[in-house]
């Protein structure tokens, strides 16, 4: 008999079975899945209430975008972008927790969602969530993000992930999740994404990254 590892699956994350994912406050809908790496898109993730909500408590706070451990403004990412304070709002508090039942990990490994705007023209080029391994930051590393739609966008701004032909349309209380704690390094290389320039209107998300281990002291 061979024995093909390559048949075998990596452990995921995410440990959600079937079509819908029943939390505290809301039932989710899994809409598509990619296996290895594991990209799910999820619907009714967030209430139209709450995309509005989370729009309107960030949209005076907007900043342009900073990347990476020395905050410099990058043409990688031409966004604006905000941080909340964990629980910093109810609102606030109620998505963390649901949010934390989707991806399987606790609430403290979260960083704190961050607001993404993109007007036309605007992009985030092609990326890992994850650190290098050489970075400080690595030493708790990111293992998962979830990417939630705050509003259509007329035309444009796709999550893309080019390694794998895929991308995913921002569709109002809709989010794409993925993960990259893989023992593989190739499926962890195959995340690599960004967010296509919007054509025609704007485009609002919030992101939540998880850490390997709590991110607060
Ligand atoms: O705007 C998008 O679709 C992608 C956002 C993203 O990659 C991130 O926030 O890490
Ligand atoms: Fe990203």
């Amino acid at each position: 008999m061979t024995v093909d590892n390559k048949t075998s699956k990596e452990q995921t994350i995410f440990n959600h079975i079937g079509n819908k994912i029943k939390t505290e406050d809301r039932e989710i809908n899994v809409v598509a899945r990619l296996e290895e790496p594991l990209i799910v898109v999820l619907e009714n993730v967030l209430s139209d209430e709450e995309c509005d909500g989370l729009i309107e408590l960030s949209k005076d706070k907007m900043n342009r975008s900073k990347i990476g451990v020395t905050h410099e403004v990058n043409e990688i990412r031409t966004s604006s972008s905000m941080f909340f304070q964990e629980n910093e709002y109810d609102i606030l508090t109620k998505i963390e927790k649901r949010i934390s039942t989707i991806m399987n990990i606790p609430v403290e490994h979260g960083e704190g969602i961050q607001i993404l705007k993109y007007t036309p023209g605007q992009e985030y080029k092609a990326h890992f969530d994850f650190f290098t391994s050489s970075s400080i930051a690595a030493k708790n590393n990111r293992i998962s993000t979830i990417i939630l739609y705050l509003n259509d966008v007329e035309h444009g701004g796709e999550t893309f992930f080019p390694k794998l032909n895929f991308s995913v349309s921002p569709r109002k209380g809709m989010a794409v999740y993925f993960e990259y704690f893989y023992n593989d390094k190739n499926l962890n290389e195959l995340t690599l994404h960004g967010g296509a320039p919007v054509f025609t209107g704007e485009k609002w998300v919030a992101t939540q990254w998880m850490r390997r281990q709590s991110s607060r002291s």
